[in-house]
């Protein structure tokens, strides 16, 4: 697939090219390129309630960032760089790119086209997606705008174990390919934003796109949510989480669906070595960008001892915290095999829609073609661990 992907292997310099003409007629790019520019004009585009949503639990959040700058990478010299691949295999297929867009709920208050404007941005640029169960557009209309390129679906496990199964089978019939089980929230943190602005977004009926849906979330209502939208917010409250699940839940899903399973929120690696005993194919490796528990270990931190504790028996993703095409190459040098990227798209949506995530796209696909060639290496599947040096 690499061969005819349409990221080209001088793609870097491709973009690089096209800003610098454009300048020549007087045009600079209205999306920064800079993340901590990009998210602070994100700001100013959003309500306050919704920037306060996008946000998370400070200190968790500082360190994930904060790993980052302790690793850092050692450029190679004279390695015919000439020819790059930034694709990288996993569960038997090939991604084009070494990241998907991370699953992130209804994105209808950053945008009204939410999920559908990053789904076609996302095809246009071949990149794929996880779409979140909580995503305010519904997953078969996601999944036609994402056509042939990779989306895989994440799960909130619901009390309601009919309606689980309901939605992963769903996802199967709409052609995603991978279920991802999100474990670190069985509740929602304690958001300070949140509760001071007194904003859950759910209560205003948004993110229910896969709920209102379903036909087994359907039958449980005492009207149809069209006529009665209280009805399925309050339903929707009571069921969406499961704090009662335990590992021996696993195997209910493996009897509900053919697809891949993996499991998103692990950060102590006896838990990785506890989902390799149950069977699963995945692990990513997060804090939820640092959204759920306050303190929480950083990531990218938890990541070389969960990547050491699998042994490369199933592959190991990891989010939280990536905000440029470096903090990339860290991740896949220590061991992830591929990234989730959050809320940098986020902010390209809250400024342009769907253009707005195709900038913020074309510009991560450009530093992270030219970080590769620049510090010596062809391939993102070839990274190890000594392409970094750890500050002392
Ligand atoms: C507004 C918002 C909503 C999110 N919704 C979901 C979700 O529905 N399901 C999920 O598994 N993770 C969700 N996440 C977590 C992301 O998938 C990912 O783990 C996180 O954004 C990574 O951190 P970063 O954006 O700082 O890189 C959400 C994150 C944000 C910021
Ligand atoms: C049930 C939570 C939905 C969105 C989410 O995961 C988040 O806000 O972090």
């Amino acid at each position: 697939m690499s061969d005819t992907f349409h990221v080209s292997r001088s793609y870097g310099f491709e973009r690089q090219l096209q800003v610098y003409m454009a300048g020549l007629q007087g045009q600079r790019p209205t999306i920064a390129v800079n993340p901590e520019a990009l998210e602070q004009q994100a700001s100013a585009a959003m309500t306050p309630e919704a920037q306060g949503y996008l946000g998370g639990m400070g200190s968790s959040m500082r360190a994930n960032r904060e790993a980052f700058q302790r690793w850092q990478i050692v450029p190679r010299m004279l390695r015919d760089v000439s020819q790059r691949d930034l694709s990288v295999e996993i569960l038997g297929t090939r991604l084009p790119v070494p990241f998907l867009l991370a699953p992130i709920g209804v994105l209808s208050i950053i945008h009204p086209e939410a999920e559908l404007a990053v789904a076609r941005a996302a095809k246009a640029l071949e990149i794929p997606m996880l779409l979140s169960t909580a995503s305010s557009k519904n997953m078969e209309e996601v999944a036609s705008a994402m056509g042939e390129t990779p989306h895989w679906f994440q799960l909130y496990w619901s009390k309601d174990f009919d309606l689980t199964a309901s939605l992963v089978q769903r996802a199967e019939q709409a052609g995603y390919q991978a279920i991802v089980v999100t474990l670190d929230t069985t509740l929602l943190g304690w958001r300070d934003q949140d509760i001071q602005n007194a904003y859950l977004p759910f209560l205003l009926g948004q993110g229910l796109g896969n709920y209102v849906s379903d036909p087994v979330f359907r039958r449980a209502l005492p009207d149809p949510p069209e006529e009665n939208p209280f009805a399925a917010v309050r339903h929707f409250v009571n069921i969406f989480t499961n704090p009662a699940l335990t590992w021996n839940d696993l195997a209910f899903l493996r009897q509900h669906t053919k697809l891949p399973i993996l499991l998103k929120g692990i950060l102590h690696p006896d838990d990785a070595r506890r989902a390799l005993d149950s069977g699963i194919e995945g692990i990513v490796v997060s804090n939820h960008g640092g959204r759920q528990v306050d303190g929480a270990q950083a990531a990218l931190d938890a990541l070389p001892r969960v990547v050491d504790a699998v042994k490369g028996q199933v592959p190991v993703l990891f989010d939280s915290g990536i905000r440029r095409a470096s903090d990339i190459f860290k991740a896949l040098a220590l061991g992830a095999r591929a990234v989730l990227l959050g809320r940098p798209y986020v902010w390209g949506l809250a400024q342009g829609g769907e253009d707005g995530v195709s900038e913020v796209l074309q510009n991560f696909l450009a530093d992270l073609d030219l970080t590769l060639a620049l510090s010596g290496h062809t391939s993102y599947s070839a990274l190890t661990r000594d392409a970094l040096v750890r500050e002392p």
